[in-house]
């Protein structure tokens, strides 16, 4: 029996679509790496933010603790958050590219907005609640954009570019800031940068085609086969856009995207879709990505260097990071997701509370910190940030995009942006707060989370890696553990089973589908919640194949026989 290898080329053009669609990531990014450095620039300071820009007797601890500059900090994930909602609707029913076309659109206009500010604050807020419109939309279709251009190979590879492309605009971001800090105004610079992920954007939005699913599940089959075809580089698309097809009619339904999501069949998905950019920002990411040159202010071994030094700690902690993330988009398709989610957790959580023992022995009240630890403090927080760019950073936000079914990916993959952008809010509202009254605890309260992090993964994150987008939400609700929450008493039901299993499919083919359950599932149990069926059968290279029975048990008229679907 042959195994049809469902992995089509990755060609050129699929991976120049998915770098554009990163620069998504890039507009968050960008942001991030640019404010807290443009915070940290005397004449801002002086200008918006006058009690932080002379804070050289301050405590180090309590430096930036200031509300107002708190507030600009979040307001754009607040607004981000609050915009990830309708994104979800343009993007389902408008089209993936249509929500890139808002968001580069938002973020060009808020950049002019602040780099031209003057006289009235409200300039600088209008303009960063634009930035939040933008990385809203454009963080929802980045995700979903990239996972169904990409062949099921390259998932995560593709994926994980557009965390690639936010800790690359954090990196381009705080070198510019080291250039921008020596000029005059350099800040409105800084800002007006920003057009330009804002821009790439809006022109992938204008000249990329849309997926072939969201064609598909707006009417346009021909275009969707026909886009199918230009990014698999190859006209012999049929069996891929058939599982589009049947994923496409299976989520027809006449319910509410938002209500199926709340469905017992769908809670591990909607669980991970929350829990999981929850604790990618309650690991603290943000205290380090966006206050860095702020916790380096404090540091004495840079205050010899003005205002730079902390910029170029900012730029090192951040610069590392950005490599370990390119680790991952290379491996990560290989080595798979939960491996990477434990060893990040275990090292950062261990990172963590080392800085937290060092800031703690070493602090003895006044600005800054002695000169041993503070080199101790930047080489823990650089691997601090090296775990999260190999682990959290991009798998924080893979497995959450691509474990729904179509019907609810986009509600999905809003409920995932929401949290994470109203977590990172919170973080960033509080941190430099927490910072002045927790001391280094602050750190140990960031350990804390990660060691939930870990026991979460361990327990509740299947592996994905190398599943069809179309049958992830069937896999995750077959996991040892999940399945006891998907279904009654744990069993899975025969139309759930559509996996690899040569005896499941090869009993649908034969119209045995009842059969099958009698003599195989005793109990009820089936061969594959009793674990003697393997889910997915792996080819060289962890390349899933998809068995030639299996292909056409999908056929839409093998499911005649099937038991009708259940919501549970
Ligand atoms: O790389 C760090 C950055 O990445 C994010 O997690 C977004 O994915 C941000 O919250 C953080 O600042």
């Amino acid at each position: 029996m042959g195994a049809i290898d469902v992995e089509a080329k990755t060609t050129v053009y699929v991976v120049l679509a998915c770098f554009i669609a990163a620069s998504g990531g890039l507009l968050f990014g960008y942001d991030g790496g640019c404010t807290g450095g443009v915070e940290s620039m005397k004449q801002f300071a002086q200008m918006w933010f006058p009690s932080t820009a002379d804070v050289q007797d301050t405590d180090f601890y309590c430096k930036f603790n200031d509300k107002p500059l708190q507030a600009y900090s979040s307001v754009m994930h607040f607004t981000g958050a609050v915009a990830s909602l309708p994104a979800s609707y343009v993007t389902q029913h408008f089209g993936r590219t249509t929500s890139m076309k808002v968001a580069g659109t938002a973020y060009i206009l808020g950049s002019i907005l602040q780099a031209s500010a003057s006289r009235t604050i409200a300039m600088l807020f209008i303009g960063r609640i634009l930035w939040g419109i933008g990385v809203g939309f454009g963080d929802h279709c980045a995700f979903i954009y990239t996972s169904e251009m990409a062949p099921p190979r390259w998932r995560g590879r593709l994926n994980t570019l557009v965390q690639c492309g936010t800790i690359t605009g954090i990196v381009i971001a705080s070198a510019i800031n080291i250039g921008t800090s020596r000029i005059v105004w350099g800040w409105r610079i800084s800002l007006a940068l920003a057009a330009v992920p804002g821009s790439i954007l809006l022109l992938g939005g204008i000249f990329l085609p849309d997926t072939p699913n969201s064609l598909v599940e707006r009417g346009h089959v021909d275009r969707g086969r026909a886009v199918l075809r230009r990014v698999r580089g190859t006209p012999d698309v049929d069996e891929e856009f058939s599982s589009i097809l049947i994923a496409n009619k299976a989520a027809q339904h006449s319910e509410n995207p938002w209500r199926s999501i709340g469905r017992r069949r769908n809670r591990p998905q909607l669980v991970l879709a929350i829990a999981m950019p929850f604790l990618q920002q309650w690991s603290g990411v943000n205290a380090v990505s966006f206050f860095a040159p702020q916790i380096f202010a404090g540091v004495s071994a840079f205050k010899t260097n003005g205002i730079e030094g902390p910029l170029y700690a900012a730029l090192l902690v951040n610069g590392v990071q950005w490599i370990a993330t390119i680790v991952t988009v290379i491996c990560v398709d290989k080595v798979g997701r939960r491996s990477l989610l434990i060893s990040g957790s275990i090292l950062g959580l261990a990172a963590d509370f080392a800085v937290a023992i060092v800031f703690s022995l070493s602090y003895s009240g006044g600005p800054y910190l002695p000169t041993s630890a503070s080199i101790a403090a930047i080489v823990l927080i650089s691997l601090y940030s090296i775990s999260f760019g190999f682990s959290w950073g991009p798998i924080g936000w893979l497995i959450p995009s691509e474990v729904h079914d179509l019907h609810t990916r986009s509600a999905g993959q809003s409920i995932t942006v929401f949290t994470q952008l109203l977590s990172g809010a919170i973080v960033t509202q509080v941190f430099l707060m927490m910072m002045c009254n927790l001391k280094w605890g602050v750190f140990v309260f960031f350990g804390l989370w990660q060691t939930v992090a870990l026991v979460f993964t361990v327990l509740l994150v299947p592996e994905t890696r190398g599943v069809p987008i179309e049958k992830t939400a069937n896999f995750v609700r077959a996991h040892w553990l999940w399945r006891h929450v998907t279904y009654p008493g744990g069993h899975i039901p025969l139309e759930d089973m559509d996996t690899r299993d040569n005896r499941v499919s090869e009993s649908i083919r034969a119209g045995n589908a009842n059969r099958l359950s009698e003599d195989d599932a005793p109990n009820g149990s089936s061969p594959y919640a009793a674990g003697k069926a393997k889910p997915f059968a792996e080819g060289k290279a962890g390349a899933v194949t998809l068995q030639q029975p299996m292909m056409q048990s999908l056929a839409p008229t093998r499911h005649k026989k099937l038991p009708a679907r259940r919501s549970v």
